[in-house]
């Protein structure tokens, strides 16, 4: 079984709706009910800022800073991780450059929020999630790249690498005179770049697949997974003869790119395709009711992936996930959760809906910004 990762304390000073919060916690997970507008998913995305990125909700960070609060938010932790038992401070300081946000991990400074993946994985789950499958394909790129992440933390530079070099590329295309020989470098960057990431790619769904095959059913169904939109019909082979595939078509499509203003194919161009195997249909052709049950099943192959692949169960947020369950699937998914052997936060307005907890759940009550016992 997976060893747990727990936060034991947490500490929110100026952010979103609250000045100041803090809560003690055991080794169990952690539920926090409270009204509308309360502040719950604000103290889901407190602890989603222990995992590099934006947050649970992708946000511009001076949003985070609580209206009307002199300088910055921070968010502090500890936490027994992957390592030990750590304290982690990040938030931003509200003066100069905003955009960064700063980390301290056992009171020093960091050089990169990378770092915190070698104390902990944090993945959650959302309402806004729930428009994945009939959303944009952005979304379901940057949903697998998450994915990916998680196991690989150098998946986030290459995808950044990536599009920098892009964009160096549509520049120079739509400049129209360039260095050939300079074009030529800057394709073969893209080419490396860009075949790494859809190979860390298939290789998380490859893992998804032989985790589906080999675990027991459960009330979520087990969505069947392909990548769609580049060198779909090239075989699997080796990285070179595909690097020079890709070499070869963005030679070959710089007046189309160029008159297009940017670059055509590619990673970028990517899209998820899921699937619901018990129906065989599209998600996005799904009921409500199935693509929840489809997000939730990935969601937990994914923590269970994460577990087998590092040795420890990441810390899961999962907001409103009880809402619209019926009572069966609630006490199967929280078995499910419990099972998984790390520690998880849930949302919800109504305490006697995590009543199948029991003993294996801290509650919380929220309201208006300030959080209890
Ligand atoms: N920077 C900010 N400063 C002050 N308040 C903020 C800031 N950002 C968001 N809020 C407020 O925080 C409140 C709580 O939001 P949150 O999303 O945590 O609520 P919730 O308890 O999850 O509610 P629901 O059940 O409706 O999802 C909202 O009223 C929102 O307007």
């Amino acid at each position: 079984m997976a060893q747990k990762i727990s936060l034991s304390q947490l500490k929110l000073t100026n952010f979103r709706n609250y000045t100041e919060a803090s809560l003690t916690l055991d080794e169990r997970h952690v539920v926090l009910t409270g009204e509308n507008g309360a502040g719950k998913t604000n103290l889901m995305e407190a602890v989603s800022f222990l995992s590099p990125g934006r947050g649970l909700r992708r946000a511009v960070l001076a949003d985070v800073t609580r209206v009307g609060a002199e300088g910055g938010f921070s968010v502090f932790a500890r936490l027994e991780g992957m390592e030990g038992e750590v304290s982690l401070g990040t938030g931003i300081d509200g003066e100069g450059e905003t955009s960064v946000r700063r980390l301290r991990i056992n009171g020093t400074p960091a050089k990169s929020t990378e770092e915190l993946s070698d104390h902990l994985s944090v993945l959650w789950l959302t309402p806004a999630m729930d428009g994945l499958f009939t959303g944009p394909s952005a979304d379901r790129r940057r949903f697998l790249d998450r994915l990916v992440l998680s196991i690989d933390p150098s998946h986030g530079r290459r995808a950044g690498d990536f599009e920098r070099t892009m964009r160096n590329r549509n520049r120079l295309l739509s400049e129209g005179r360039y260095d050939p020989s300079w074009l030529s470098a800057i394709e073969a960057q893209m080419a490396g770049l860009g075949i790494a990431m859809a190979a860390a790619r298939q290789e998380m769904l490859g893992l998804l697949r032989t985790l589906s095959a080999t675990s027991e059913e459960t009330p979520f169904p087990s969505p069947v997974l392909a990548l769609e939109g580049f060198l779909d019909d090239v075989p699997e082979g080796p990285a070179a003869d595909l690097e020079d595939r890709y070499l070869a078509m963005l030679r070959e499509s710089r007046g189309r790119d160029a008159a297009a203003g940017r670059t055509l194919d590619g990673p970028h161009r990517s899209d998820l395709q899921v699937r619901h195997r018990e129906k065989d249909m599209d998600a996005a052709r799904c009921s409500t009711g199935e693509q929840k049950a489809l997000l939730i099943g990935l969601i937990l192959a994914h923590a269970r992936l994460t577990a087998n692949m590092t040795g420890f169960a990441p810390v899961l947020l999962l907001d409103e996930i009880a809402a619209h369950l019926d009572e069966g699937r609630r006490r199967a998914l929280f078995d499910l959760i419990h099972d998984l052997g790390g520690q998880s936060f849930m949302t919800g307005t109504d305490r006697s809906m995590f009543s199948a907890l029991a003993e294996r759940a801290q509650f919380f009550t929220v309201d208006g910004g300030s959080v209890r016992p």
